[in-house]
């Protein structure tokens, strides 16, 4: 036991000598200049306490650790300095963060981030959470992006632009009534939201317009889909509260046609929020469908959610997606690919197709085919 001891020691002292003057150069290493080699000796310990690896591994941990980015200026930095937040808004140079202990900063991005991202561009978006070294009360550095989910995009010269990240729901407005529902236009944001991976909502509004029990096809179609539907009125205030509950610690962006009540369903959940919206929306007219200055909006109560307020989300289509792929992107159309006689079939005209005999049959819905085909012939086999 004894030996075992020194001889630790020992390579605790050896490690410190072999690595002091490394320390002392790195730029990687600058926290472990300043705690010294002490601290550098206590984290070795302390691995070695937990009895994992060699004294090599122990290396590699702490060097991660260490890696981590440290301020210059602010050597006792530890990542214990590092606050958690979201981008509420992307400007480039100044982004709008929110903390998560509620406090609000402008946050620039570490050059090394920016270096990282194509053409610098959409280094950080509305979405992102962040890991951040404050610079003053108001002010910080943005050191560390996390891995995104949940992205909506829109494209521009043939490239991808990111609007929003971490969109943990998609909510599908739609109304019952004035605008009448158009199923069409609902399986064609599914289908968008299937190809960006996110999670849909069908919102059916309005419902106060009509008698409920006319909805029951509809509902009855997309609920064996597995979607989720939910049906409202912003009026009456008929599953607010429902809705409440599904935006709570998520964030959350919502696409449909206009005058479904997108604004009226945001301001009953939280009123006051629905002008803050359509402001931003007036100020701005003209690149209404244009502007890709998208804003994460938090609600007020704790961990009550962030919706997203991005005119491109509002009609987001589909981009960059062939003729072949669709099918695949429909649960319903999707198991029955691979009855086709022909692997390149495109379920429209051939003979022996799966997707057609599973129409004819009434195992897949008349009308959701329907929809597949306008999609492919108006407008991706022009
Ligand atoms: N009867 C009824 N009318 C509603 C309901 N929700 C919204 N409306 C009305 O529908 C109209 C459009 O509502 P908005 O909330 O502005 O619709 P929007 O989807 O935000 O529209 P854009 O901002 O153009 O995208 C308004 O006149 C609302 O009063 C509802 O549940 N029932
Ligand atoms: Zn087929």
């Amino acid at each position: 036991m004894a030996k075992k001891k020194r001889k630790s020691n020992q390579s605790r002292v050896s490690f410190r000598k072999r690595h002091q003057g490394r320390v002392r150069d790195s730029d990687l290493t600058r926290q472990f200049h300043v705690g010294d080699a002490e601290s550098l000796a206590d984290a070795v310990k302390n691995e070695r306490v937990s009895g994992k690896g060699d004294l090599t591994r122990k290396r590699t941990v702490v060097g991660v650790q260490a890696g981590a980015p440290a301020s210059a200026d602010d050597p006792q930095s530890h990542d214990s300095l590092l606050i958690g937040g979201r981008v509420l808004r992307a400007h480039g140079l100044r982004n709008t963060v929110l903390a998560d202990d509620g406090r609000t900063f402008e946050c620039s991005i570490r050059q090394v981030l920016k270096s990282l991202s194509i053409d610098g561009r959409g280094t950080v978006v509305a979405g992102d959470r962040i890991q951040f070294r404050a610079e003053s009360e108001t002010t910080g550095m943005i050191e560390f992006v996390a891995p995104r989910h949940g992205i909506i995009s829109r494209q521009s010269r043939g490239q991808q632009h990111i609007i929003a990240a971490n969109v943990d729901h998609l909510l599908i407005v739609t109304s019952a009534a004035e605008p009448t529902i158009k199923p069409a236009l609902i399986d064609r944001f599914l289908l968008s939201a299937e190809q960006c991976g996110l999670n849909p909502v069908v919102i059916i509004n309005k419902c106060d317009l009509v008698d409920p029990a006319s909805l029951q096809p509809i509902l009855g179609v997309y609920a064996s889909l597995g979607y989720r539907v939910l049906l409202t009125s912003a009026d009456r205030g008929t599953n607010i509260d429902y809705l409440k509950e599904l935006l709570r610690g998520k964030q959350t962006a919502l696409s449909g046609q206009s005058g479904v009540g997108k604004s009226s369903l945001l301001n009953a959940v939280e009123p006051g929020l629905a002008l803050s919206v359509s402001e931003v929306s007036k100020d701005n007219q003209k690149g209404r469908h244009t502007t890709t200055t998208s804003t994460l909006i938090p609600l007020q109560g704790e961990n009550a959610g962030w919706v997203f307020d991005t005119p491109g989300i509002r009609q987001f289509q589909l981009w960059d997606i062939t003729a072949e792929e669709v099918a695949g992107l429909m649960p319903d159309l999707r198991p029955h690919v691979g009855e086709c006689r022909y692997a390149n079939c495109l379920h429209l005209s051939e003979d022996d197709c799966g997707v057609k005999n599973a129409v004819a049959d009434g195992r897949i819905d008349a009308r959701r085919y329907d929809s597949y085909c306008h999609l492919l012939e108006d407008d991706l086999l022009l």
